[in-house]
């Protein structure tokens, strides 16, 4: 047997010191048998945390998937081993983090969604697209959108959308009439669109052109908060959630959109 099928058979069964051996003598972690399984779903499956561990420090790749999309995280999640799938969930949420890190000096403005704000957008009946024709928000969203409107005025008063898109949240959280309504964009296009169709003409809607990070100092406190931006790293969201004991008043409600990793279940 090649060392790659006794990398998984070893991690299947639990043999934390045969991993280690093999992975020390050369064996590929990245390996996927005859089945499309590699070494660390092999590990999660089963439940082996010391296992994932060690085949996470040799490089192993969390969010690999099966031939049916099914990532280590997913096989531990549905076979009940809590423990290991803990080990899955920091290991990805490290991995984004340094990903974001690295992707944020890369960018030659030091701002990760100064490209995005550059762009041209286009806008069709059901989608709002960037300029490499990534969908920015579809109309599919719809339902979704209209659930977090629900949660942040289910206290009433004033509400704060931050990212406009569609104007699909914005147009649900008008069917609460708020006491006031305040949105923050800041792509040029999706701005002067809003202005087209008549936002600007809202009683309660105050718009607040620029990016929330600019803009920090014009915002007050709010009863309901809503945040989906596009083109943002995880970074910017908690960056935004240090914010929010300070923008969101006792008893308020805060809900959240993003879309940057849908690959699998424990990325979703
Ligand atoms: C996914 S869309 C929002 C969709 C919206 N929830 C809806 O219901 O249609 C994201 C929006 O956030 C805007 N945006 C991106 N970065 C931003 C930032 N830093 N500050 C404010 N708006 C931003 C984008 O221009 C885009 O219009």
């Amino acid at each position: 047997m090649d060392e790659v099928q006794q990398l998984c058979d070893a991690a299947r069964n639990g043999d934390t010191n045969k991993v280690r051996a093999l992975i020390d003598s050369g064996a590929d972690v990245t390996y996927f048998d005859s089945d499309g399984l590699n070494p660390l779903m092999h590990a999660a499956k089963k439940g082996h945390a010391d296992v994932v561990k060690t085949l996470l420090s040799a490089g192993a790749p969390w969010n690999a998937l099966s031939p049916s999309n099914i990532s280590a995280g997913d096989f531990a999640m549905d076979a009940g081993h809590q423990e290991v799938f803990e080990v899955l969930v920091n290991a990805g949420i490290q991995a984004e983090l340094v990903l974001g890190s690295i992707a944020r000096k890369e960018n030659k403005n030091g701002d990760p969604s100064g490209d995005y704000l550059d762009d041209r957008v286009t806008f069709s009946e059901d989608k709002l697209m960037d300029s490499n024709s990534k969908a920015v928000m579809m109309a599919w969203e719809k339902p979704l959108m209209e659930a977090h409107a629900k949660a942040v005025c289910s206290v009433g008063g004033h509400i704060l959308n931050i990212g406009f898109g569609m104007g699909l949240v914005d147009t649900a959280i008008q069917k609460y009439a708020p006491v006031t309504h305040t949105i923050v964009e800041a792509h040029p296009e999706v701005y002067e669109r809003m202005l087209r169709t008549g936002w600007g003409q809202k009683d309660n809607v105050k718009i607040i052109f620029g990016r929330w990070q600019d803009v920090l100092s014009q915002l007050e406190t709010y009863d309901g908060i809503f945040f989906d931006t596009y083109g943002e790293y995880y970074e910017d969201l908690r960056e935004f959630h240090q914010h929010l004991p300070v923008l969101l008043k006792p008893g308020g409600i805060y809900s959240f959109f993003n879309g940057l990793c849908g690959v699998n279940s424990i990325a979703r």
